[in-house]
């Protein structure tokens, strides 16, 4: 691998490993796609102020995330499907995170479940939450993410409808896949991918195995979501969510700051500044338009963690200098697991640590907590 040097080189070679269907799930947005190419758009239209002749030997990542302390101010995102990019990628993206020292949030709609990561890795992780119609599996779902000492539960909050992804329809997503000859080929010219996925503790979801009947619903992935997740939930159901999970709780899928006051009231911990990666509503705001107006609001009441386009290290500080206490990675790890399985994601977490670092030495900065927006040009 000492010719992957950015996230884009680990992109290309998940390209090339894994089946068109999946690295386009992970990969592609919803409709226009407008809203997931201005993630990373706006991102790198923020400059930097170079500062020079200051003392930047002892620069270092550490920080803490919701009071505990981590490497860097990064989380790996939920993502689903992960060992559909590589056998058992769950457990090797939660191995890599921990390994580096930062949190792991793992899917509802992984294909490893809860008790698969947690028998193989020593720490506590992070799990997401999908709220579906039938309330008692979710419950016993938060249950099992309890008996399994998840360490943070992450409430999705942006995905009641899916936003359609036109490429997954194209590609056949459907649970199970749908074959075609074109399909056939493809799997056969990724023999390492197959028989890793082969050797790999589940094929279908593993969180939802024995409670919804997922082989047998031969439907597009989006219109199987659309028939089990629960369009009825709104801020009230926190409330029943706080009397079963008893720990800290983040809410994932933020964009406007009337919606973060409220969250504020509802003794969150946490909220993540996202649109989901520009896969639900297109043509929304970029995450990092919104993210200062939302810091300025509520700031000082809840930690406020951001996420959507950030393929650099310098995105991570962009975020960081408009008031983000840490960032959630999704696709850059991701194809990090495509292209080369848990050292795939080790190499993406470096790659962004690495840039943070001379980022934040030509900016002048040794520290996390100097990250303001001193450090940008205006
Ligand atoms: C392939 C894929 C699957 C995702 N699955 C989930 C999921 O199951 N739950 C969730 O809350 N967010 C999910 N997301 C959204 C991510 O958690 C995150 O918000 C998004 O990826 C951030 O944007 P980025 O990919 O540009 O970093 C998914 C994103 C991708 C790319
Ligand atoms: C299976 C999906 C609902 C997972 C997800 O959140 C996504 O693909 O963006």
């Amino acid at each position: 691998m000492k010719h992957i040097t950015c996230i884009e080189d680990l992109r290309q070679l998940h390209k090339r490993r894994v089946p068109k269907a999946f690295f386009d799930y992970a990969d592609r947005g919803s409709y226009t796609e407008d809203t997931l190419r201005a993630n990373s758009e706006d991102l790198q239209q923020i400059k930097f102020r170079q500062r020079i002749l200051v003392d930047v030997s002892k620069r270092d990542l550490s920080t803490t995330i919701l009071g505990e302390p981590a490497a860097m101010p990064l989380i790996l995102a939920p993502v689903g499907l992960l060992g559909m990019q590589h056998g058992d990628g769950e457990i090797h993206a939660c191995r890599a995170a921990q390994a580096a020292g930062i949190p792991f949030t793992q899917s509802t709609m992984s294909i490893c479940s809860i008790e698969d990561i947690a028998a193989a890795v020593d720490k506590p992780f992070w799990f997401q939450l999908y709220v579906m119609k039938d309330r008692g599996f979710i419950k016993a779902l938060i249950e099992r993410a309890i008996a399994a000492k998840c360490s943070a539960l992450v409430l999705t909050v942006d995905l009641q409808v899916i936003g359609q992804r036109h490429q997954d329809i194209k590609n056949g997503m459907t649970v199970p896949p749908e074959w075609s000859l074109a399909k056939l080929i493809d799997f056969a010219t990724k023999p390492a991918w197959v028989s890793g996925v082969l050797r790999g503790k589940r094929r279908t979801f593993g969180n939802l195995a024995g409670h919804l009947k997922v082989s047998e619903d031969i439907t597009a992935l989006s219109t199987w979501i659309n028939s089990q997740f629960d369009t009825s939930l709104n801020w009230k159901d926190i409330d029943w969510i706080r009397s079963i999970w008893p720990g800290k709780l983040i809410l994932k899928g933020i964009l406007d700051v009337e919606d973060a006051e409220i969250a504020a009231k509802t003794g969150a911990q946490a909220i993540v500044v996202s649109n989901h990666g520009g896969r639900q509503l297109d043509g929304a705001p970029s995450s990092i338009e919104v993210l200062p107006e939302i810091v300025d609001t509520v700031g000082s009441q809840m930690e406020i963690m951001f996420d959507g386009g950030i393929r650099t290290g310098m995105d991570v500080v962009r975020a960081l200098a408009l008031g983000a206490k840490s960032c959630m990675i999704g696709r850059a790890y991701a194809y990090g697991l495509g292209a080369a399985g848990e050292a795939g994601v080790a190499k993406a977490i470096d790659i962004l640590a690495k840039e943070m670092l001379t980022t934040m030495g030509l900016c002048g900065v040794n520290t996390i907590a100097e990250i303001n927006d001193n450090v940008l040009a205006v």
